[in-house]
């Protein structure tokens, strides 16, 4: 159970504002000074002294509104909040009339917020809109799976789920994603699908029409095995269809020969496979290149096929000998920057593939980024077969988009998109409080501080003995900065922007994702004797860390600042609470932060609401 600690070990003034609270009758009262003022001569006593002190509201030095201001404040309840728990104000007592013209109106007032629903978020139209008969017939689908192998994936594959991609979990089952989304992408949605195929396409798979896909789901709900798998299987179907190609054409020339006794023609050398994927998924950064990419070379060891995982992150020696190496290249995992120069000067790159994913496609197909993954997408049409775009959100933006560029794009979008899980909590701290007065920094730290000496819940099965904490701020200068004043207080923080060493990037988040425990990375002020809060690790980031990451290991995230859309709320959060497990979140917010988005997305979250 989480207890407030009552002494901030950062503030000063948090001492006196506790002697003020213990004897709060003792403020002096603006009406009393005047008094004073008036008549300085002369004791007088305040015309209220027949009331007696003011009782304090709770026991002891914690009062009731006192504790709601934590970040686990307001937890465990079991209605929404109707105020804002932080709103400042203290609870009056209500006027018979003010009772009175409250009856009045209760009637009407739930047709006016059913009419209102999510205003504030509203006006930030952000998401688009899933509705909830479409989500409800998706919930019929996927009644039916529960079981990787109602999958029709080659037997290898099969395997090599539980021994490679979801290793030493028992138990396995599909996700809503994955059962809506493998079979489609098999084309064996009914079954009869591949066979039909086959027929319809006797001349080979170039004659194809391109298929394209949308795969929409919750954060950290499998997204990405939802896609590999169906692309590994068909790669590997086409490996062996080429080459029974190969020994039949073989064997008709043979025969020919023999028949005519003719030189052999000079048919021209198959186009080696060196630097011409069959498949390649484009991911916005390199963090994430590194993350899909282990997850591809982990099965292909036992599956068979070469994958090369490129980015910033690597030399040009390291790109090159895993782009073109003589033994030949299946799938390439990479961000569209760095295809797209390598296309310049090899535009063979993309000519085999037939397989393209535009990962975190609400980034990729963003303002930003467009033009460069669209150039990518066009070059790589004449050979592809499936066009996959993969997302968590679904902005208006990209929904815009998506009708104009690709209007016959199939959506498979599971029931609970655009809904935080329940299993995350979202509490609030007020920084205008006491003891913060404003000071966000030092809001933050006690907060992490508070969390650090949390005991574990003797519950949860996956606590580890580290824990690992998760800031997000919304301005990269702010990173390091913060990161400073953390330490400054005995903090373990390490930051990660778009400043940060690339090759550094991925080591830092490794302590993030990985179930194991981490060495302290660098010596705190406090290992050299000041205070220190220990076994607590905590990244600040910035969007950069909020995308796509499987920061499994992470139990808590800090909003430093208030997300400016929905959008960074469903990312940031989804940091935690991911594949059943339970997370927090706490958001700290200021005089001039929107709380009424904050209090719809608390609204929304506990009523397992999807976002708007
Ligand atoms: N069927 C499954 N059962 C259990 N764990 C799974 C299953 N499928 C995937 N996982 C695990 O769930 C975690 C999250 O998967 P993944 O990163 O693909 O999620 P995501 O939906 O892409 O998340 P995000 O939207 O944040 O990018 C990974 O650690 C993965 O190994």
């Amino acid at each position: 159970m989480f207890r407030l600690s009552s002494v901030c070990p950062f503030c000063e003034a948090s001492a006196l504002s506790r002697r003020l609270r213990s004897r709060p009758w003792q403020q002096p009262s603006r009406g009393a000074a005047t008094l004073q003022q008036r008549k300085p001569s002369r004791m007088t006593l305040s015309p209220n002294v027949a009331r007696g002190p003011p009782k304090p509201s709770g026991t002891g030095k914690s009062t009731a509104r006192k504790s709601r201001n934590t970040p686990f404040g307001g937890m465990n309840v079991t209605q929404p909040p109707r105020t804002f728990p932080s709103d400042g104000r203290a609870q009056r007592q209500v006027s018979a009339a003010e009772q009175r013209r409250a009856t009045r109106h209760s009637t009407q007032k739930p047709e006016r917020e059913r009419k209102e629903p999510m205003k504030a978020l509203k006006m930030q139209r952000a998401l688009a809109k899933v509705s909830y008969e479409r989500r409800g017939q998706v919930k019929q689908v996927l009644a039916d799976t529960d079981r990787f192998d109602q999958f029709d994936l080659l037997p290898v594959i099969q395997e090599s789920i539980s021994t490679q991609a979801l290793r030493g979990l028992t138990n396995v089952s599909p996700t809503p994603i994955q059962s809506l989304a493998v079979p489609v992408l098999l084309g064996t949605e009914d079954g009869k699908r591949r066979r039909r195929r086959k027929e319809v396409d006797p001349e080979g798979p170039a004659k194809k029409e391109m298929q394209q896909f949308l795969l929409a789901a919750e954060t950290g709900s499998g997204k990405t095995l939802a896609y590999i798998l169906p692309i590994i299987d068909a790669i590997k179907r086409a490996e062996k269809a080429e080459a029974e190609q190969e020994r039949t054409q073989a064997a008709q020339q043979e025969k020919n020969e023999r028949l005519f006794e003719l030189e052999p023609p000079d048919v021209d050398e198959p186009q080696s496979a060196s630097g011409r994927p069959r498949a390649i998924v484009l991911l916005p950064t390199s963090e994430l290149v590194a993350q899909v990419g282990a997850l591809v070379k982990s099965l292909s060891h036992t599956i068979k096929f070469r994958s090369a995982l490129i980015s910033t992150a690597h030399t040009a020696t390291v790109i090159r000998s895993r782009l073109f190496s003589p033994n030949g290249v299946d799938i390439v995992v990479a961000t569209p920057h760095l295809i797209s120069s390598i296309t310049e000067s090899n535009p063979n790159i993309l000519s085999r593939v037939t397989h393209l994913v535009i990962d975190e496609a609400d980034s990729l197909l963003d303002r930003s980024f467009a033009p460069i993954t669209s150039s990518i997408v066009d070059r790589a049409t004449p050979s592809l077969h499936q066009l996959i775009l993969c997302s968590a959100t679904i902005p208006r933006s990209l929904d815009t988009y998506l009708h104009k560029r690709f209007p016959s794009v199939r959506r498979l979008v599971t029931p609970n998109l655009h809904a935080i899980p329940r299993r995350v909590q979202l509490s609030v701290v007020d920084i205008e409080k006491i003891p913060y007065h404003g000071n966000r920094d030092l809001a933050c730290a006690q907060t992490i501080y508070d969390i650090g000496k949390e005991a574990p819940d003797p519950d949860d099965h996956t606590a580890m003995p580290e824990k690992k904490l998760v800031v997000f701020v919304n301005e990269r200068e702010k990173t390091l900065e913060l990161t400073a004043f953390l330490r400054s207080k005995g903090i373990d923080a390490t930051a990660l922007s778009r400043d940060s060493d690339d090759r550094n990037q991925a080591e830092i988040l490794a302590a993030f994702t990985g179930l194991n425990p981490t060495r302290s990375s660098t010596p705190t002020p406090a290992s050299s004797g000041a205070r220190h809060l220990p076994h607590t690790k905590v990244l600040v980031t910035t969007d950069l860390g909020s995308r796509g990451i499987d920061t499994l290991a992470v139990k808590h995230v800090i909003l430093y600042d208030v997300p400016h859309t929905s959008i960074d709320f469903i990312h940031r959060l989804g940091r935690v609470g991911r594949m059943g497990r339970r997370g927090r979140g706490v958001v700290l917010v200021g005089r001039k932060d929107r709380k009424d988005v904050v209090k719809e997305v608390r609204e929304g979250m506990f009523r397992g609401q999807a976002l708007i």
